[in-house]
């Protein structure tokens, strides 16, 4: 890997630190908090595109499995991989890897196209990866679980509305240094 991959992996893995910073909500009646952080799985996945967006999560993880307390409210240690937002954790990976895999494959990424992959990727991953493990270990139904998401949803769609637009601007940007995807040049 180039030296430059690096530098971009270690920056959108500390950008998710970063973004631990700003306290997530808790609900209450859920022990899964509103996180700012998915938003630096949108980043990762649209700048970086499908392999270094996935790697820049794999270590901001692997600090987090440590011990680092890394994650919103600063929680970290291996532990919370077995708890109630475990799924979602790991859906971080999967999720910037599935938005960087949908716009190396799209030509032109406008608004909606890049929209779309963060809806996917930062929204639609993290729940089929969260809600079965959220009902798993807090003892409820996936049905419950699903209800449960019903509550994100208004912020997670904000979120992604904000991933979207700031993609799009870094993207153009960040071209000179890094070019995932063969439409980088294009984007609108
Ligand atoms: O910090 C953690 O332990 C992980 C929190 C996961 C929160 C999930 S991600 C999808 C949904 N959107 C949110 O804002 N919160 C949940």
């Amino acid at each position: 890997m180039k030296t430059k991959d690096m530098v971009f992996v270690a920056l959108f893995a500390a950008l998710m630190g970063v973004l631990a910073l700003i306290p997530a909500i808790n609900l209450g009646f859920t022990p899964v908090p509103i996180v700012l952080q998915t938003i630096g799985i949108m980043f990762a996945g649209a700048i970086l595109g499908s392999r270094l967006g996935a790697l820049s999560q794999i270590v901001f993880l692997s600090l987090v499995a440590v011990g680092v307390p890394l994650l919103a409210n600063g929680k970290g240690g291996a532990a919370v991989f077995v708890g109630p937002t475990g799924g979602y954790l790991i859906g971080y990976i999967v999720g910037a890897f599935v938005i960087g895999f949908i716009l190396e494959r799209t030509e032109n990424v406008t608004f909606v196209k890049m929209f779309i992959a963060n809806l996917i990727g930062g929204v639609l991953i993290l729940y089929v990866f969260g809600i079965p493990v959220l009902a798993f270990v807090t003892n409820i139904s996936i049905m419950e679980a699903i209800k449960v998401n019903y509550a994100f949803i208004p912020g997670d769609l904000i979120k992604v509305t904000i991933a979207t637009i700031l993609s799009l601007r870094l993207r153009k940007a960040l071209a000179v240094y890094i070019k995932p995807h063969k439409s980088a040049s294009k984007v609108a």
